[in-house]
């Protein structure tokens, strides 16, 4: 599935960031976000995944093609991490967790509360829920931090894994994957001229 972006302008807190934005994303590539902090990534990346309306332009791909992975990890920490995947899989109609534990080394953590986890821990945990969505296109918003250098590795490999299986890969991110299948996508040259408050006004859901 193609994700195309057309003549996007976003909003945060009702003031336009980025405005004019055209790209697609095609299956068995992924494109990384670039930009300096509080340029509008984030905003950006909520908006293809649906969690808030543009101000103009289109994101045409249905909202259900996403699997959004946010700077929080959204765990319950009261579940053990097999819980955790078990329960994401459900939402999303899948039943094996078992690649996702794999994939992102889990296997001596399965049944440990996620509270109870590392920072890098809950990141893969994280992580690991996009291999229980079933889910073509990826949405990742600083996936890496938190990580050492070898969970890197291993999320680096899952992107792979995924793009060769037709998926795709949007991310913000100032990390170097080392994937030959990423294009980069500059975006401050997007950023919005005016900064008059849009149609509309606060966007509350983001406090
Ligand atoms: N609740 C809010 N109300 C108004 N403006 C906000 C709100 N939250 C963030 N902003 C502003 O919106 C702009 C875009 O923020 P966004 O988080 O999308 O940037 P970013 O490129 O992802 O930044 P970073 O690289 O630091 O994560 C920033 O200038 C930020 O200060």
């Amino acid at each position: 599935m193609t994700l195309k972006v057309q003549d996007l302008t976003i909003t945060r807190g009702g003031i336009p960031v980025l405005e004019g934005l055209n790209f697609a994303l095609e299956p068995g590539r992924a494109l990384i976000l670039r930009g300096p902090n509080g340029v509008g990534k984030t905003t950006l990346l909520r908006t293809i995944a649906g969690l808030q309306p543009p101000l103009s332009g289109t994101v045409d791909c249905p909202s259900e093609s996403f699997a959004y992975a946010a700077h929080s990890d959204g765990l319950k920490a009261m579940l053990t991490v097999s819980e955790n995947l078990n329960y994401w899989a459900q939402v999303f109609g899948q039943k094996d967790i078992n690649r996702a534990v794999s994939t992102f080394n889990l296997d001596a953590l399965v049944d440990r509360m996620a509270g109870t986890l590392s920072a890098g821990q809950k990141r893969r945990l994280g992580l690991a829920r996009l291999l229980v969505t079933g889910r073509p296109i990826w949405v990742l918003d600083e996936p890496t931090v938190s990580l050492d250098t070898a969970s890197v590795a291993l999320f680096a490999d899952a992107v792979r894994a995924h793009l060769k299986t037709g998926g795709s890969a949007l991310m913000a991110t100032h990390i170097d994957l080392g994937l030959e299948e990423a294009d980069v996508l500059d975006v401050g040259p997007f950023r919005a001229k005016a900064d008059t408050v849009a149609a509309g006004g606060f966007d509350e859901g983001f406090l």
